[in-house]
């Protein structure tokens, strides 16, 4: 895995209120003592009504995860009714914000296009954006789908600098492995981490390629994820339904440190 820290980030998606999350944060937190944070980075992405609330308990118990959100606006203010900015996720002191979740290009309708610009929003203020890339079934089955995701990959960061692409970090989730149960091979995931890390180095360049996390997600748990995060071009996963669970995020998380189990 080269020098890259891995990183497991918790998607929790629409699910559990402020108090729920507090309650999380802290299980999650009991579970996962400091000595792993130097072997792995660990954040939690809840909803935007949580992220106070996770401050709130990340800075008071000096707790050593961090956290994100799961999407931003493109914008930095204005007339943009229900959208948040970048600039007030910074000011929570958020580290990441996924950006181009499948679930956002399907039912939000996000084209590679709006996902450069909410990049771009990111970097703007100083956040890590999580750039989601990922197949349907259709494409996978049809063989098409490492020229797919680098076509996704190429489109979501057009135009940004090799410094800039050196900030970011990869979600490879295909989607037919979200929430399905129904996960990648290992092998799966490094071929297509592998075609992203070889288009960062076309279009950045060698080193730029080597220092960015690709991470894979899709039905990463507990039995999986060391299979997965042992591959070469895989730095740590995307992490849905099991980072609900604080104990199995807690030992998916020991087990991308390198053990031992907590
Ligand atoms: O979409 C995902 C994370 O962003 C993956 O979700 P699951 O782990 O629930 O499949």
């Amino acid at each position: 895995m080269a020098d890259r820290k891995p990183l497991i980030a918790g998607n929790w998606k629409m699910n559990l209120n402020h108090l729920e999350a507090i309650a999380l944060v802290q299980k999650i937190a009991f579970a996962l003592p400091a000595k792993y944070f130097d072997k792995v980075d660990v954040t939690v992405i809840p909803p935007f009504t949580d992220i106070r609330s996770v401050q709130t308990v990340v800075d008071g118990d000096k707790l050593l995860l961090t956290y994100g959100a799961q999407d931003l606006s493109a914008h930095d203010s204005g007339a943009y009714t229900g959208e948040i900015s970048g600039a007030f996720l910074a000011k929570l002191g958020c580290t990441f914000v996924v950006v181009g979740h499948s679930e956002r290009r399907t039912m939000h309708a996000e084209t590679d296009e709006v996902v450069l610009a909410k990049t771009k929003a990111a970097l703007r203020h100083g956040l890590t954006p999580i750039v989601c890339i990922g197949e349907g079934l259709d494409i996978r089955e049809s063989g098409e789908h490492v020229a797919y995701n680098v076509a996704q990959l190429k489109g979501s960061l057009a135009g940004l600098s090799a410094e800039e692409i050196g900030k970011v970090v990869i979600a490879y989730e295909p989607v037919w492995a979200i929430g399905t149960g129904r996960v990648a091979s290992a092998d799966d995931a490094q071929e297509v981490c592998k075609a992203v890390r070889q288009t960062l180095a076309e279009i950045a360049d060698d080193a730029t390629a080597s220092s960015v996390r690709v991470l894979y997600g899709g039905s990463v748990n507990a039995k999986n994820v060391g299979d997965i995060v042992g591959q070469t071009d895989v730095d740590g996963a995307l992490v849905g339904g099991a980072s609900l669970k604080s104990d199995e995020f807690a030992t998916l998380s020991a087990i991308a440190a390198g053990g031992p189990l907590p």
